[in-house]
Parts: structure tokens; C-alpha cells; sequence
């Protein structure tokens, strides 16, 4: 086969700083897979690498902050970043130097480029992802850069002290939460278990919008979050508006939860195999 003259345009970009899963099913896999699933092209900051499998993270290892802040500035200087999404931390060091690296380039706050910080703390497992003393570098540093903030109801509940049983809660802590200066916030239900509709609350300082969702009898849900965040970080980069681009994000994790597989002999990822499939290769944000 011949060299092709025209070269195809490059597809948008967006980037993720995250940890890895040696699993395959969260962080940094579950985001790249998610973007390439939605035609994007995913960069990579990794923060941290973690020993984790189907039944939890037995230890992490955290990359040096300027490494980290070092990969973000490469690939933002000569790649251009569409979008970031943050995943795991680690260490208020590296929050620091993530956040110094992202209002540099751009990234949040008053730059150009949407934002979308999930702010882990431990994985599903209740294994903890994020040393304890870097809470507050998360709310003082990052929280005001962001554009979306999409907390689970355990982060809910470390970052804001309220323990969500309800939706009225759901709309107490997102206002908390709105009020710590990302522009809009995405307080997740999937931990509310009470909740056959499996809402997600979107918020932005005015009004509260809420996104239903089948609730599926699964255990199967690891890198659910991850993978909503990096499908609503991908139609952001298409252009999309913040609502469309969370109403995007969460038809795409419904699908992925559905088609979630048993892997190992714990918690099974979501699958965005899904959207591999020709006729889903038609939805784009905002006719999903
Ligand atoms: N059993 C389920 N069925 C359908 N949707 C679900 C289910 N569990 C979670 N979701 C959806 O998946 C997304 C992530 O939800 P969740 O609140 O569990 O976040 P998370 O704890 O960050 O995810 P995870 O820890 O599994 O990566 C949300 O859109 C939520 O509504
Ligand atoms: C590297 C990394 N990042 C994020 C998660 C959270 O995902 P989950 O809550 O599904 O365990 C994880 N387990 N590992």
C-alpha cells in the first residue's frame, strides 16, 4: 500500500491525568478507552501507578509532581489539549503541581479548555487512592479550576461531611460543593442505593438538572466514574454544551454498565465495546 498524499485531519484531542489500573478497568485505561470509543485521540499524564486487580489496590506508587506537571505542559506545547480530565492523584504534591501546570497551559479557570476533575479518593473497594492530608489541596487548588466536578457520594461525604441518603441531600451537597468554585458539578447516584432511577445531579449555582438512568442489578461497575467523566470530556471537546456533553456522558455509562463483563474474581469492568458497534458509531452528543 502506498504512502497516502492527503493525510486525514487529526482528530480532537483530550488529555488524562490519571493513575493506572493494572486491571484494565479504571483510571487510565478505562479513560483512554473511553475516548478513543468517542473518535478522540487521549493523552496521558500518568500520577500514579497502582497494584490492583478484580479484588482491590494492594499498594500505589506516585510519579515525582514535576514529572507529571512535566507531561501535561509536553503534550499541551507541542499537541494541543482539547480537554483534561483528572482521575487519581495521589498527593497533594502532585495536586499542586497539576493545578500549576493546568492554569500555565490553559487548562480551567479562566483558560480555554474544559475541565472535568473527578476527584478520587479511594477505589470501589474502599481502598484508598489519595493520601489523607490532600483533601484540602484538592478543594483549595483544583476545585476553583474546574469546570465539572463529578464527586461520588463518598467523596460527597469526605469532602463536605454530608452523608447523601436523599435527593434533597444530593442538591444540599452540590451547592456546598458549587460554592468551592468549579462552574458546575455532577453529584453522582450510582452509590445510592435506594434510588431505582440512579439519578446524577447536575448543578450550576442556579439550577439543578437531573439525569435518570436505569439502575442494572450489576456488580460488575468498576471505572463507571471514570468513564462517565472521560465520554463527557469527549463531547465537550466536540463542542458540545455542558449539558449535552453530561447528558452524552451518562447514555454512554448506562450502555457501558449494561454491557459490563465479570473479569477476574471480583468487580468486572464497564465495557465501551459498546460503542464500537456500526450502528452506535452513528450517536454523537446530543442525539443520544
Ligand atoms: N448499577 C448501575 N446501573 C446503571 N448505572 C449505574 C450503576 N451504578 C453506577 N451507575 C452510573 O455510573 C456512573 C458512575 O456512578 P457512581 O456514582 O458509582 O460513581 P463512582 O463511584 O465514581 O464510580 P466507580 O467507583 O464505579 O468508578 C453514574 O452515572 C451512575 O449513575
Ligand atoms: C487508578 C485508578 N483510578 C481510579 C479508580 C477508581 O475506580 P473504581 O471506583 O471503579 O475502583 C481506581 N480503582 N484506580
Amino acid at each position: 500500500m502506498s504512502a497516502p498524499t492527503d493525510r486525514p485531519a487529526p482528530p480532537p484531542t483530550a488529555l488524562t491525568i490519571a493513575g493506572t489500573d493494572s486491571g484494565g478497568g479504571a483510571g487510565l485505561a478505562a479513560d483512554l478507552r473511553t475516548f478513543f470509543a468517542c473518535g478522540v485521540h487521549g493523552l496521558a499524564a500518568v500520577t500514579a501507578v497502582t497494584v490492583q486487580n478484580s479484588l482491590g489496590v494492594t499498594g500505589f506508587t506516585e510519579i515525582p509532581a514535576d514529572v507529571v506537571a512535566g507531561q501535561i505542559r509536553s503534550v499541551a506545547e507541542d499537541i494541543g489539549v482539547g480537554a483534561a480530565k483528572t482521575g487519581m492523584l495521589a498527593s497533594a504534591e502532585i495536586i499542586h503541581a497539576v493545578a500549576e501546570a493546568c492554569r500555565d497551559v490553559g487548562i480551567g479557570g479562566a483558560g480555554p479548555t474544559p475541565f472535568v476533575v473527578d476527584p478520587v479518593a479511594a477505589s470501589m473497594h474502599g481502598d484508598p487512592l489519595l493520601r489523607e492530608n490532600a483533601l484540602d489541596a484538592l478543594r483549595t487548588e483544583l476545585f476553583p479550576l474546574a469546570t465539572l466536578l463529578t464527586p461520588n457520594l463518598d467523596e460527597v461525604r469526605l469532602l463536605t461531611g454530608i452523608d447523601v441518603r436523599d435527593r434533597s441531600d444530593q442538591r444540599r451537597a452540590a451547592q456546598l460543593l458549587h460554592a468551592l468554585g468549579p462552574k458546575w458539578v455532577l453529584v453522582k447516584g450510582g452509590h445510592l442505593w435506594t434510588d431505582p432511577d440512579c439519578v446524577d445531579l447536575l448543578h450550576d449555582g442556579r439550577e439543578f438538572i437531573e439525569l435518570p438512568g436505569p439502575r442494572f442489578p450489576t456488580q460488575h461497575t468498576h471505572g463507571s466514574g471514570d468513564t462517565l467523566a472521560s465520554a463527557t470530556a469527549a463531547a465537550l471537546v466536540k463542542g458540545a454544551d455542558m449539558v449535552e456533553a453530561v447528558r452524552y456522558g451518562k447514555a454512554f455509562v448506562v450502555r457501558a454498565v449494561h454491557d459490563a463483563y465479570p473479569l477476574g474474581a471480583g468487580i468486572g469492568p464497564v465495557s465501551a465495546f459498546w460503542r464500537l458497534a456500526p450502528e452506535a458509531a452513528q450517536v454523537e452528543p446530543g442525539e443520544s
